[in-house]
């Protein structure tokens, strides 16, 4: 539904260059929920304002719904009338909502319908329809500043959908609202998108949003992907940096000669007692050194950090125990940060290190 081929885009100013998308390729399919996620200045808003050219981009393509957008030209101030054309089937809601205040809440939802020249009766049928999809009924005559945050995000919400779109862009939308009012909002967006079959882009900072709502996920840094893909398939992969921000699992080995796993439950395995299983099967003492345990497109998931007594390659049988579970299964370092002045340990960890390697290529 979203395509971007080597997306690019350089913002010059005063004889400097900045990067700030660096060979783009980003592919949402229909009906999904794609967020995008980084640390600021990572240019994940260059990236969706690039999406409806909002932002020309340097070079490369944008792909919506099979519309090859960056051909539709443009360069001046207003954009040519095929692009707003498309835009109209592209929503977009914002992180400080950019409603007018001097408008109702009727009145800002109906501003696009103005632009797209519909009769007042019309408008005020579409605009209080969108008002009773996102709840917001009975507030259609107040104004924006008699509203709660949460609830001028749905009023932002009902305007970017005023025009029937397919597509819905979010940037950081979320971000300026308390953990109880974002999660309403984003289940919002989640019916949205299931009843409309509305595609959904969201750019965020935070991973609860892409926990809670997102099927893919793409990772940006410095202006590039550095990892995308099906957030329950990312869970899977072992190493996957998403998978490790999503489930941060902390714990340190508690002396020399152990092993330290990382172990990833999803599907069937979350259910099962596996470390129990474990510690009969292969009569060991096992320690949890961490967890974090969480609902991903509505199925439980869970990582845990555990500890073995003796080294990675003494354990060959029961970390095949565990993959053998159905469970996505890595070696975490055991050994914390060299200290200063550590350098009698080097020979020792290299080897630790090197054990661990030997084990995880396995
Ligand atoms: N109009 C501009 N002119 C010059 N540089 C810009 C402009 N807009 C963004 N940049 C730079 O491009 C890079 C990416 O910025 P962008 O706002 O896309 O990142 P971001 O991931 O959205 O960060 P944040 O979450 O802080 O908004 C940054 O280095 C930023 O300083």
């Amino acid at each position: 539904m979203i395509t971007t081929r080597d997306l690019t885009k350089v913002y010059r100013s005063r004889g400097r260059e900045v990067t700030a998308l660096d060979h783009v390729d980003l592919h949402v399919r229909p009906g999904e929920v794609y967020g995008v996620i980084g640390r600021s200045g990572a240019g994940k808003s260059t990236l969706i304002r690039c999406v409806n050219l909002l932002e020309r981009p340097t070079s490369g393509t944008v792909t919506v719904d099979g519309q090859d957008l960056t051909a539709l030209g443009g360069r001046g101030n207003r954009a040519p009338r095929p692009l707003r054309q498309a835009r109209g089937g592209i929503g977009m809601i914002f992180q400080h909502f950019n409603l007018l205040s001097s408008r109702t809440v009727q009145g800002n939802v109906e501003l696009p319908l103005e632009i797209l020249g519909l009769g007042r009766r019309e408008r005020a049928r579409k605009a209080l329809d969108l008002l009773d999809l996102v709840g917001l009924s009975d507030h259609a005559r107040s104004h924006p500043s008699r509203l709660s945050g949460g609830q001028k995000q749905r009023v932002g919400i009902a305007r970017a959908l005023a025009g029937d779109p397919k597509v819905l862009l979010s940037d950081e939308a979320t971000s300026a609202l308390d953990p109880e009012t974002t999660r309403s909002v984003l289940n919002l967006l989640r019916d949205l998108n299931r009843q409309l079959g509305l595609t959904i882009l969201l750019i965020t900072h935070e991973m609860d949003v892409v926990k809670s709502v997102c099927d893919s996920a793409a990772l940006m840094e410095k202006g590039r992907i550095v990892e995308s893909g099906v957030v329950s398939d990312l869970l899977a992969t072992p190493g996957s940096r998403l998978a490790h921000e999503l489930f941060p699992v902390g714990g340190t080995a508690s002396g020399e000669d152990r092993t330290v796993v990382d172990i990833t439950f999803h599907g069937e395995s979350a259910d099962r007692p596996v470390i129990s299983q474990l510690t009969r099967a292969h009569d060991l003492d096992v320690s949890i050194l961490g967890a974090a345990m969480d609902t991903v497109g509505g199925r439980q998931v869970g990582r845990m950090r555990i500890e073995l007594p003796g080294r990675p390659a003494e354990n060959g049988a029961p970390l095949d125990f565990l993959r053998a579970q159905g469970l996505t299964v890595e070696l975490a370092d055991p050994v914390p940060p060299a200290r200063p002045g550590a350098a009698a340990d080097g020979p020792r960890l290299e080897k630790q290190r090197q054990e661990r390697t030997e084990e995880s290529a396995r």
